[in-house]
């Protein structure tokens, strides 16, 4: 028999069913992590709409797409699809994406307006400081681009900017004085190409919004009921849209927990969730305590983790599940072995208790970690699947055929056309696109309409040959909109890949990288194709071009999961948030490393780390892994590492050792001026857990005892004559493994190897011939 809304509702306790039965007015859930608010949001979309509610008044607003679909997946499964198609569900960048193009007129903007993704602004930030003459290596794009981004997220436009003596004194004293030049450049080329960056797709929505009271009233109107997921993670910009639009109805449920606050560093403020109660009136507070996801053990230590931080609001998290096995911490010699432990682990558990690979993340701080963790995984033939890095749609030869796509759609777009202008080689050179640029910039019109013009230009000085070929790619693009006018997208897309001579060239090149590159174009193809599917399920239609290079341009990593094969998750801590593993591994867990060397300046910055760490714990269900190296490659150097302050917050009982934790020394960060009082009790150093402590083994020292030993014999305990010498019971010094004692040696000559029991733990076979000893004892 179907379920309906009231079994759904029974299967929730009576803290959640509280606010998901909430009637009207403000609300939020503040909670804990695993103690269902996805799920209350959830329910209480499908009780709304059980109610009477019309979906086209509810609007939902989530972290990412992929979390959108899932729950209107659920939603679908409660109401009716016929019902759920209609709400509004999305990221805020997606969700506004879509009204700004319903509204684009208002602002100047052409509907088809095209996203700038954050390499495309980079790159147009890149061509400012460049023509403009200025110092790139004072003027990073990169920073540049990040502070500007600052400035949207804070609604400072270019003359707020120029309004603000202190922003422009900040920059002055950072000796990039011409910040303001650049943001006001870059802010009216994106205009000119007809572009907005991600940044824009919010401050866009409020100008739209406090501009144009008849647009904010039709939206008020329309969203009766807003709902938004992860709430302590908005910024301002998200956070005035939000309040603008519930302003009249006041139906506004928010969820979130101040503990999962990590993106600060992309401006999000903790303070829209803890100010939620004065910002509305009668606000009705709910708490949820109980932790669904996760075993006792992980459910505690991740409290005891917690309870470090001093700005955070109470919460009692506490689960009826069962304890589970402790947390187990392992150390490893070098990155290289952490990622062979991960992986034969992964595969003990799979055999042990007969599980999926998707079963398993492998969680890190930083996206270079994976590295050693794909090698191990490759090792074992275990399926893996990365998220973030480069995604698919940031590859060359895919950004190629959409900067073609995008052209077409909107020939204003100045990156796009840029991209792909010369590529593949059809002899128009950087100097002739300079005096395009040049010409554009100076009649404030786009580089495409001067190139259409070109015959009434001849200031330009452009000789025929090059006008003729010119003249060859506007006719081309004028066809493809011709073509887009009746096709469907998938048929102007595969046009476009064979007219313009990308998949020839790529043909051409024949290399396996080549190969590689022209079946992920096919692969986009499909994706078009898919599109155009989905579409006329959908509605009927087939789904414009438009519409698609939306899609993609909104596109987060972790939508292009089809969850349809079994691999094992590999993620920044970052991208985790909201999911949940049964097994999970947290690597990396090192000082300077986690918490990062870059975020250890104040008492905050270090609270984001460990509410980082608290996000990372929180999403395993039954056994968490934590490892540490004792040195790492970092910045290619080999740099000795000590276990992240992380562990030692956990409270020992839930913690099982599986090598004895060595002597860690804290650097003096703990500052009592930055951090005001200091708890004394924190600094202290604990002993170590077990064992005897090995000495800290100092690479330094030891590559010094050994740049003494001369090469080719001469003292009698070196690496090269350690053959004739070396016998079962010597202590020796490794470079990197530290110290050890021979067990026992084999074979003979040039092939003698000894096998040796280093203190960390590891037995290892080394080779004589290659082996950097150095015999101690
Ligand atoms: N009443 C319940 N009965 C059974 N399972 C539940 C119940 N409430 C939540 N769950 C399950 O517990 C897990 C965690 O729930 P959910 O993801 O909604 O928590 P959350 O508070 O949103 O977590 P996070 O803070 O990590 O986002 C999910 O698998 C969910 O289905
Ligand atoms: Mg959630």
């Amino acid at each position: 028999m179907k379920k309906n809304i009231q079994d759904y509702i029974a299967e929730l306790n009576s803290a959640q069913k509280e606010p998901t039965l909430h009637k009207e007015g403000p609300m939020i859930v503040i909670a804990g992590a695993g103690s269902g608010k996805t799920r209350v949001l959830t329910y209480r979309i499908a009780y709304l709409m059980s109610e009477g509610v019309d979906a086209f008044n509810i609007l939902s607003l989530t972290f990412t797409n992929k979390a959108a679909r899932e729950m209107k997946g659920r939603i679908a499964a409660i109401v009716g699809n016929s019902e759920a198609k209609n709400l509004w569900m999305g990221t805020f960048h997606s969700i506004f994406a879509k009204i700004l193009r319903i509204e684009a007129d208002k602002l100047g903007y052409p509907s088809n307006f095209t996203i700038y993704d954050t390499q495309d602004s980079q790159r147009l930030i890149s061509s400012i400081i460049k023509e403009k003459g200025l110092d790139k290596d004072v003027y990073k794009y990169k920073q540049v681009q990040s502070r500007i981004s600052s400035f949207k997220n804070s609604l400072i436009t270019v003359k707020a900017y120029y309004q603000n003596g202190e922003l422009q004194e900040a920059d002055a004293m950072a000796k990039r004085p011409r910040i303001g030049e650049i943001y006001q450049e870059y802010v009216e080329r994106c205009f000119k190409a007809g572009a907005m960056d991600f940044d824009d797709l919010l401050l866009r929505t409020n100008e739209l919004l406090t501009r144009f009271p008849e647009v904010l009233a039709k939206y008020q109107n329309r969203f009766r009921y807003i709902l938004v997921d992860e709430y302590q993670d908005t910024n301002h910009s998200q956070y005035l849209i939000v309040k603008a639009l519930s302003d009249k109805f006041q139906n506004i449920c928010v969820v979130g927990d101040d503990a999962q606050s990590i993106y600060a560093f992309r401006g999000a403020n903790i303070n829209n969730i803890l100010n939620f109660q004065k910002d509305y009136h009668g606000v009705k507070m709910y708490r949820l305590e109980q932790n669904y996801r996760s075993t006792k053990n992980i459910v505690e230590a991740a409290n005891s983790v917690i309870e470090h931080n001093k700005t955070k609001l109470d919460k009692d998290v506490w689960t009826h599940n069962e304890d589970g096995g402790k947390i187990k911490v392992n150390r490893l010699v070098t990155d290289g072995e952490e990622g062979r432990y991960v992986a034969s682990s992964i595969f003990e558990n799979k055999m042990e208790h007969q599980l999926n690979n998707g079963d398993f993340a492998i969680l890190y701080r930083t996206n270079a970690q994976s590295r050693a963790m794909e090698d191990a995984l490759r090792k074992r033939d275990i399926p893996y699947r990365i998220y973030g890095g480069l995604s698919f749609y940031q590859r060359k030869e895919i950004k190629d055929v959409l900067a073609y796509l995008r052209i077409l759609v909107n020939p204003a777009d100045e990156e796009a056309l840029k991209r792909v202008i010369n590529y593949p080689a059809r002899g128009i050179g950087q100097t002739t696109l300079e005096k395009l640029t040049i010409t554009a910039n100076h009649y404030k019109r786009s580089i495409f309409e001067v190139m259409q013009n070109i015959q009434k230009l001849p200031e330009l000085k452009i000789n025929s040959g090059t006008r003729t070929k010119l003249d060859n790619f506007v006719t081309m693009i004028q066809s493809f909109q011709i073509m887009n006018q009746n096709a469907n997208a998938f048929e102007v897309a595969e046009h476009v890949a064979k007219k313009t001579g990308l998949l020839q060239e790529l043909k051409k090149d024949g290399t396996p990288e080549g190969v590689a590159r022209l079946e992920n174009i096919e692969e986009l193809l499909n994706g078009v194709k898919d599109f155009v599917e989905e579409q006329k399920e959908l509605d009927g239609t087939t789904g414009s071009l438009a519409e698609f290079l939306e899609d993609v341009a909104l596109a987060t990593d972790l939508d292009q999961d089809t969850g349809d094969d079994d691999r094992v998750a590999l993620m920044t801590i970052h991208l985790s948030k909201g999911l949940e593993f049964p097994y999970l591994y947290i690597v990396g867990l090192e000082e300077d490393l986690f918490p990062s060397a870059m975020s250890m300046n104040t008492r905050s910055e270090l609270e984001e780390e460990r509410r980082l760490f608290y996000v990372a714990l929180t999403r395993a269900e039954k056994q968490a892994y934590l490892t540490y190296t004792q040195s790492r490659y970092r910045w290619g150097k080999l740099v000795d590492c000590e276990p992240s302050r992380f562990i030692e917050e956990i409270d020992e009982k839930y913690l099982e050792y599986l090598t004895p934790i060595h002597e860690r020394r804290y650097k003096p960060m703990i500052d009592a001026d930055i951090f005001g009082e200091v708890d004394k009790s924190k600094l202290r150093l604990k002993k170590p857990v077990s064992g005897t402590p090995p000495k800290r083994f100092d690479s330094e020292a030891a590559s010094r005892k050994l740049r003494k030993i001369k090469p080719g014999g001469g003292a009698s305990n070196t690496a090269n004559n350690l053959g004739t010498t070396l016998e079962a019971g010597n202590i020796v010094e490794h470079i990197r493994f530290g110290k050890g004692k021979v067990v026992r040696l084999e074979g003979v000559g040039g092939d003698k190897k000894a096998e040796i029991l280093f203190e960390n733990g590891g037995l290892k076979k080394l080779l004589l011939r290659f082996a950097k000893l150095n015999v101690i004892g």
